[in-house]
């Protein structure tokens, strides 16, 4: 009898199926392309394996645009050049995310590079996203809040403003202090309503002062590589 026998209902390994989501993404890059480099747990999996097919030869001249200081760390530890964005389109990105719906409307954000993520994918000519099954929700906001990067001037007003349109939420405050993002602003986690309409939400979030982005990224992903014990799923637009 083995030392320590598994239980019956063990809990699936959640990075072992991260990992697969992430390589079933990476076969999709070939040599020369400019990929958006996603961040967090999941995407951490896509950009080691980028650099191991780099590194073997089986990929040459691939250059990364990194969506956080985090992921542009790590590109460069594991070997991917990286390049600053630019207005050049990106051939693919690859990245994480918080929330998929059906229509593979996301929330992102709960990783905090939500700016850089939106500024870099919305480039991609195709952005695929990477996750475990826990992601997948029938609408936004089930599980995640929606997080909203704001202005660290005046931030109290502008929560003020958001919580006429979202009256749930807290500014985002591991510790002592506020969480800062790369960009040096403030994060605040708004709880979404049931009766969610996430366009109109989102033009109303972006017409707020202090608002600087927001986690909905909303038709954009084309497709979602999402695993789960039975095996990957692949999810399309
Ligand atoms: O949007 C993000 C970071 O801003 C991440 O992609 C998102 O939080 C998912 O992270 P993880 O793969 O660790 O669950």
């Amino acid at each position: 009898m083995p030392e320590n026998p598994m239980p019956e209902n063990t809990v699936p390994d959640l990075e072992a199926l991260k990992k697969e989501a992430a390589l079933r993404a990476v076969a999709l890059v070939q040599s020369g392309m400019r990929v958006g480099l996603g961040t967090g747990s999941t995407a951490r999996y896509a950009i080691e394996a980028i650099g191991e097919r780099l590194a073997s030869g089986e990929l040459q001249g691939v250059v990364g645009v990194a969506t956080s200081d985090a992921s542009e760390t790590l590109a460069r530890q594991v070997g991917i050049p990286v390049e600053p964005l630019d207005p050049r389109p990106l051939d693919l990105a690859i990245d994480g995310a918080d929330e998929i719906d059906p229509q593979l409307n996301l929330i992102k954000g709960l990783g905090g590079a939500l700016l850089r993520e939106k500024l870099t994918e919305v480039q991609a000519r195709r952005l695929v996203i990477i996750a475990d099954h826990t992601k997948l929700v029938t609408r936004l906001g089930e599980k995640a809040p929606l997080p909203i990067e704001i202005a660290r001037f005046g931030f109290l007003s502008t929560i003020e403003r958001l919580r006429e349109l979202v009256p749930g939420g807290r500014l985002r405050q591991p510790g002592a202090q506020p969480y800062v993002t790369d960009n040096g602003n403030y994060i605040y986690d708004a709880q979404l309503p049931q009766d969610l309409d996430a366009t109109a939400l989102e033009r109303q979030l972006k017409g707020t002062l202090g608002v600087v982005e927001t986690g909905f990224f909303l038709g954009m992903a084309d497709l979602a590589f999402v695993a789960a014990p039975e095996g990957v799923r692949e999810l399309k637009r």
